[in-house]
């Protein structure tokens, strides 16, 4: 034998009912014994509570809704009954539409409702479903019989939430099918008294009646069809990735209702538990999917907990002061006066040092938990043993909840752990000693962003999303894409990285789409659905969205764009950028931004900033951090201007080298600013503050290559004019160079805190004489490289190394927030 109950969902349309119908006749043609247990069609509880309440206040109004009531039966009439049975069948539903029409007129007579009337007014609801159902099916010639469950089920008269004489009504349950071999299609949610009185069963009424005919028919399982895959991972509405438990423990099952969890109602299921049949949830809309089994005991898993659950709002109450410590009793009064007044305690947390004791209820008893707890310890609170009472709002609770827990250690550091590098704060923590639940208690606006964070972590730790918002499509910006794009199969295979491209803004556009922006056709996506370029709003709304594991690529070259990183950090948003502008100004501002992200736990990663792809700052920082002391740094750090005395010789223009240097994608968008040397400024400052010397921009030389008339052009234009009329500068500056046996390079220095930059001429003994292409070259002398320096080389510019060393930097990230 089984037992099936269809629930609100399933009886609420005509589509629905004919899923019920197929599910039901399948049972049957597998020759499966079964009874099967209705809801009220969904909605129709509410409106009949509704229709009662108006009634009572004489609102005749309380007619349109049971005539809404009504249509909706007859729809289902007229959409699933042959036309020449259904006149019998709108009769048979008219009979008992009168019934409770007269009901309602006697309550609006009286102008009173009682608990009494209201469960009867209810009861139409499941009555009505139930017999629709019955006709339907008896229609197409099924052997069923309506089986009103007042018949059967015997409670006590507590109206709207009655007790249950299991004794009685098992025996009534089975005398009942002992006479009858028809499918039986039987009522949920209500029962009647000794007296005949019509009585409801409570919150999860229509499972709990499933449950009582499974447990006195000996069922070996009970169905509850829903709407839902069965019970999830998560809520599915605030995680995308949850996911149907294949099988949990009843125990388990309790824990995630109680936080938040609505799939089924536990406690009602219990009279099955207690005869150990299991429960299979299973969803109406898609009847071949497995569902969820709640047993006494689950399948081994393949992940440590079973689920994640939350409640959304929150109060959370702390009371603390000296006079607690070791004093018997504090606790005992506090939850005994709480109990008093019926105010539900949701979790409980006490410090070992007993200094104070916070629990978390709902906020909609905030002001009377205050008052009760001024007036219940007000002589404490008058000696100043307790100090006060603190009631903080606006939080939500997490239950992270699974048997497999106790077995595991380091469920909870990992839980704090990505909470931690996400910058979620964690208020208060709970767990009870079966380790059956972790609850930690949150900001609320930080719900969503956690549950996917521990979702994340604890059912898919093979994939990590990245969210990236990125502002800049010029030549970086685009081949990064393209870069990501390409890898995007190879980073989640071999480094468990997914990249979400949230946000893209380029200086037109922008486009935030938080479920990603397919990487294939961002352009078109940005075109077709961007709105015009604000970057403060695309920095808001990267904020607003808080995302886990959101990182903001800048790849402009934007002057301003650096003052929005604070505020990034601030919220918890890391950020990548070959940009240098952010590292290169004040040092104040400069430092500032450092202890940011270092004080929020986020990601500033720059490697771009000098050398473009070349390791340069990592392998500075590493040498840093293992303890070598920075004696002096040489390099040619630019690749422009690399390229061009690699290039530039007699019969060649200057002017021409340069605009090769500025096609091939090396120079600045303004290349005033390589040729100035004011890019390797930036550079060689950058360097000297890695190395930890508080330098500001004016600390550094600049011995100027260009003449004046060119340093002075106000546009590129004439920036490019200039340049042609002083080719012979350029040249007779080569010519005498080579006279010597030179070449010509543009050489930073750092040495004794000092920075000189500008143009030497080098003989073929120094080591930055063998030069190609747009090379850059770094040495680094230190403690422990001091007779040989530490040399690192290639290509200093460039699209595609420079977005690879950017690429790098977010997979860093990537791993970091694993
Ligand atoms: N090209 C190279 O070899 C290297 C460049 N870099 C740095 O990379 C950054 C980007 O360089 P490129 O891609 O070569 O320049 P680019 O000029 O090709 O691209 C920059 C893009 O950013 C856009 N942009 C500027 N301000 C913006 C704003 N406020 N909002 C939205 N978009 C804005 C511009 O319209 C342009 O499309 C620069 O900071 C540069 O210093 C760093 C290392 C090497
Ligand atoms: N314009 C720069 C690009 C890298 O930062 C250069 O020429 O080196
Ligand atoms: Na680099």
């Amino acid at each position: 034998m089984k037992v099936l109950k269809f629930g609100g969902t399933s009886c609420g349309t005509v589509e629905s009912i004919q899923s019920v119908l197929s599910i039901i006749k399948g049972n049957l043609e597998k020759g499966r014994k079964s009874a099967v247990v209705f809801s009220a069609m969904g909605g129709v509880t509410n409106q009949l509570i509704e229709a009662g309440k108006r009634a009572s206040l004489e609102d005749t109004s309380y007619f349109d809704l049971v005539k809404a009531i009504e249509d909706r039966h007859f729809d289902v009439v007229r959409a699933l009954i042959d036309v020449k049975s259904q006149s019998k069948v709108f009769a048979n539903i008219r009979t008992t539409i009168n019934e409770l029409e007269d009901l309602l007129k006697g309550v609006c007579l009286i102008r009173e409702i009682s608990a009494r009337t209201s469960d009867l007014i209810v009861s139409f609801g499941e009555r009505l479903s139930t017999t629709l159902i019955y006709e339907i099916l008896h229609a197409q010639g099924v052997d069923c019989q309506y089986l009103d469950a007042r018949k059967v089920v015997r409670t006590n008269g507590n109206f709207g939430m009655a007790e249950v004489n299991f004794e009685l009504t098992y025996k009534l349950i089975k005398d009942h099918f002992s006479k009858t071999k028809s499918l039986q299609l039987i009522t949920g949610f209500i029962g009647s008294t000794e007296k005949g009185e019509t009585t409801t069963l409570g919150r999860g009424g229509s499972d709990y009646t499933g449950s009582i005919f499974g447990a006195a028919l000996n069922a070996h399982e009970i169905e509850i069809w829903t709407d839902v895959d069965g019970m999830m991972t998560a809520d599915p509405r605030k995680v995308k990735n949850a996911f149907t438990i294949p099988t949990i423990t009843y125990a388990e099952a309790m824990e995630l209702t109680h936080f938040g969890a609505k799939v089924i109602y536990p406690p009602s299921l219990q009279p099955a538990f207690a005869k150990n049949i299991p429960i299979r949830v299973l969803n109406t809309f898609n009847p071949e999917f497995v569902g969820t089994v709640v047993n006494r005991e689950a399948d081994p898993s393949d992940y440590i907990i079973t689920g994640i659950s939350s409640i959304d709002n929150l109060a959370l109450v702390n009371l603390q002061g000296s006079g607690m410590i070791g004093v018997a009793g504090v606790s005992a009064k506090l939850f005994t006066v709480l109990a008093k007044h019926k105010i539900s305690v949701i979790l409980i947390s006490q410090a070992s040092s007993e200094h104070s004791i916070c629990f978390a209820i709902d906020p909609k008893f905030s002001a009377e938990v205050r008052q009760i707890l001024a007036s219940e310890f007000a002589a404490e609170i008058a000696i100043g043993d307790i100090e006060g009472i603190d009631i903080q709002e606006n939080l939500s609770v997490i239950a992270v909840v699974g048997e497999g827990m106790r077995h595991h250690t380091g469920v909870s550091g990992k839980l704090f752990s990505v909470l931690g590098k996400n910058g979620i704060n964690i208020v208060a923590t709970a767990q009870g000693s079966s380790e059956l639940n972790i609850s930690v208690v949150i900001e609320r606006k930080d719900i969503s962003k956690a549950l996917n964070v521990i979702h994340d972590t604890f059912f898919f730790s093979s994939v990590k999303t990245l969210n990236l918002f990125l502002v800049g499509t010029g030549l970086i910006g685009k081949a990064l894409l393209n870069q990501l794009q390409g890898q995007g199969n190879y980073l989640s295979k071999y480094k468990g990285l997914k990249v979400n491209l949230v946000g893209v803004m380029n200086s037109r556009k922008m486009f935030i789409e938080e479920q990603g922006i397919p990487m294939e056709n961002w352009t078109e996506e940005l075109n077709a659905k961007g709105k015009p370029a604000e970057l403060w709003m695309f920095v808001e709304e990267a904020k607003r969205l808080n995302l886990p594991n959101s990182v903001f690529a800048d790849c402009t070259a934007d002057k301003q764009i650096h003052n929005y990183y604070l505020g990034l950090f601030e919220s918890n948003i890391s950020v990548v950028t070959p940009n240098k502008v952010a590292n290169s100004g004040k040092y104040e501002d400069y430092a500032l931004l450092h202890r940011t992200a270092l004080k929020k736990g986020v990601k500033f990663l720059y490697e771009t900033n000098v050398g473009a792809g070349l390791p340069v700052i990592n392998t500075l920082q590493g040498l840093i951090s293992s303890g070598d002391r920075f004696e002096r740094i040489e390099g040619v750090l630019s690749g422009t201007l690399s390229y061009i005395f690699n290039n530039f010789k007699k019969g060649t223009k200057f002017a021409d080298i340069v605009r090769e240097a500025k096609a091939k994608g090396y120079t600045e968008p303004d290349p005033r600013e390589d040729l100035s040397g004011m890019d390797v400024a930036r550079k060689i400052l950058i360097l000297g503050r890695e190395i930890g010397l508080k330098i500001e921009p004016e600390d550094v030389t600049i011995h100027k290559l260009l003449p004046e008339n060119c340093e002075k052009a106000p546009t590129v234009d004439e920036f490019f004019e200039q340049l042609e009329v002083s080719n012979t500068y350029f040249e007779k500056m080569v010519d005498e160079a080579e006279a010597r046996g030179e070449v010509l390079r543009f050489i930073a220095t750092l040495e004794d805190n000092k920075i000189n930059i500008g143009v030497r001429s080098i003989n073929n003994r120094h080591p930055f004489y063998m030069m190609d292409g747009a090379d850059n070259v770094i040495s680094f002398t230190t403690k422990r490289y001091s007779d040989r320096p530490l040399v690192i080389k290639g290509p200093g510019a460039g699209a595609e190394v420079t977005a690879s060393g950017v690429f790098a930097d977010i997979v860093a990230i990537g791993s970091y927030l694993g």
